[in-house]
């Protein structure tokens, strides 16, 4: 005790840690952390505790952050000391090693992120941009032939569209069995997002058998293990028998085949072409799925930014063609909709928590090695400050003298992470979530739903259930029945 308190001291320098709530005895602050929408709790912190407030669970350190200048400085220009991520058991337990958004920071992390980057940076993007047009066309027909089934169709048209990109698989329906193999895995996820088992705290508990009572988790983490050990291998497999056949099917993986072969293709390289293909495959669907859902409730609750939105979509577009890619410079009131149901939904309310490697100071206090640092980009997306009433669905916000106004807080600073770690996709979500929303809107109108008499049945937002961990919508389904077919001028 003696050595390690000197140790201490020698490390602080006499700089107090930030401050926070006061931690009991041996569990720490484990109860001051609410499962349900924690980031409410972490914005009443930093209200009382100031911008960077100090936590520990069990000995383990964590910092929030609650300005977006403080997590500008420790997440974007300290990033070399905050690119690491926490440990957690359930990460292998779960099979989810394959998802490299969880590695550490290190070299295996950096040689999966190097190659993803390789297809997923601004310069290839526009590669996809016709696969994402098709899609959104597709997605059309499927909502015209089932508006009920519109969560189906939006995941659907997420799924297949990425599934073609990285593997070259044509799907054709909903029954296709590779995208049964993609959803179990995007449902796993959702299942075994870190954060809710005993086992994180207590790791012994992965030696108790499933059929001991209390320890139930180990069946859902092994069906996760399951899912992903299936979409890692079945999907690669169908693949790589293609590509050995001699068959080229344009895709990330044929390519990465292609540039493998031209060494010979090792254990670790397949390894990280799979992996690539995993993250794709995980990292896009829910994301920008999630964020279409939150834009179809915004439009059904704002008809008058719907009706603005169609004004500018039948002004630049007309009615004798579906939206562009092309088109978007001259459609900055469908940008400034992308920008706000963004902000107005955060997917990640937290991001992915990040981890610093050495110990640091910060604002004069000391913040030791191995912290985990979690930004409220859900705060800072919400802020009073930088958005007038911000829980209102109001794209104008982010307009000034008929184009983008930058001065005005920009989310996809915020929401796709920070630093080394930000999220590599961002390049990719933005173009997908812009052709969906503006074809949706040129062809059809989104109201309320009506009860039996024919009235409006009215819906409050609510950003989160309560029943997913993750603070996803996964809700609003009813909303969507009443999508009707509009009449182009
Ligand atoms: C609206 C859409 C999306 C949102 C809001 C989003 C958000 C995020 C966030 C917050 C992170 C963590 C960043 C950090 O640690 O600071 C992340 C990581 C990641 N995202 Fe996304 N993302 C989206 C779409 C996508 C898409 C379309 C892809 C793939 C095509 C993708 C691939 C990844 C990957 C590979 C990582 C891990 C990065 C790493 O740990 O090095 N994301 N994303």
């Amino acid at each position: 005790h003696v050595r390690s308190f000197l140790e201490w001291r020698t490390r602080t320098r006499g700089r107090p840690l930030p401050p926070g709530p006061r931690p009991w005895p041996i569990i720490g602050n484990l109860f001051d952390l609410p499962r349900f929408k924690p980031w409410h709790k972490c914005l009443a912190f930093t209200e009382k505790y100031g911008s960077v407030v100090y936590l520990q669970v069990l000995g383990k350190p964590i910092i929030i952050v609650g300005d977006p200048d403080v997590a500008n400085e420790l997440l974007n220009r300290r990033s070399a000391n905050t690119a690491d991520r926490p440990r957690n058991p359930v990460v292998e337990l779960s099979g989810q090693e394959v998802n490299f958004a969880v590695l550490p920071y290190g070299e295996w992390w950096r040689r999966h992120r190097r190659a993803f980057w390789h297809h997923f940076n601004p310069g290839v993007i526009s590669r996809y941009l016709s696969i994402q047009r098709e899609g959104a066309h597709k997605f059309l027909a499927s909502v015209l032939t089932s508006p009920y089934g519109m969560k189906t169709n939006i995941y659907f048209t997420f799924q297949s569209v990425i599934l073609k990109i990285v593997y070259g698989i044509d799907v054709v329906d909903a029954s296709d069995s590779r995208l049964a193999i993609a959803s179990a895995a995007l449902e796993c996820i959702s299942q075994a997002t870190p954060g809710h088992f005993a086992v994180e705290l207590l790791p012994f508990l992965r030696h108790v058998p499933a059929w001991f009572p209390g320890a139930g988790f180990q069946k859902e983490l092994a069906m996760s293990k399951i899912a992903n050990y299936r979409l890692k291998n079945d999907l690669f497999h169908e693949i790589k028998v293609a590509f050995d056949r001699g068959e080229h099917r344009p895709c990330v993986a044929a390519n990465m085949l292609v540039r493998a072969q031209e060494s010979t293709l090792s254990f670790d390289e397949e390894e990280v072409i799979k992996h690539i293909c995993v993250i794709a495959v995980e990292g896009s669907a829910d994301t920008t799925g999630h964020t279409l859902e939150a834009f179809c409730l915004a439009m059904a609750l704002y008809p008058n930014v719907q009706k603005k939105a169609q004004a500018e979509l039948d002004q630049v577009v007309g009615p004798d063609r579906l939206p562009d890619h092309t088109d978007s410079n001259s459609l900055v009131y469908i940008n400034a909709i992308v920008k706000e149901a963004l902000r107005w939904h955060v997917v990640l309310p937290q991001g992915i928590p990040h981890r610093t490697i050495e110990d640091d100071e910060l604002n004069g206090y000391f913040i030791p090695r191995g912290t985990t640092v979690m930004a409220n980009v859900w705060a800072f997306l919400h802020d009073p400050q930088a958005y007038e009433n911000p829980f209102d669905f109001f794209p104008e916000r982010f307009i000034r003298d008929g184009g983008i106004d930058p001065n005005v807080r920009d989310p996809t600073d915020f929401m796709f992470g920070f630093g080394r770690r930000i999220c590599p996709g961002r390049h990719f979500a933005i173009p997908s979530l812009f052709i969906n929303i503006a074809s949706l809107l040129h062809v059809f109108d989104i109201s309320l739903p009506l009860d039996d008499n024919g009235h409006p049945i009215s819906i409050e937002y609510q950003e989160s259930h309560g029943l997913t961990r993750s603070g996803h919508i996964h809700m609003y389904c009813y909303i969507f029945d009443f999508l009707t077919e509009r009449t182009l001028l």
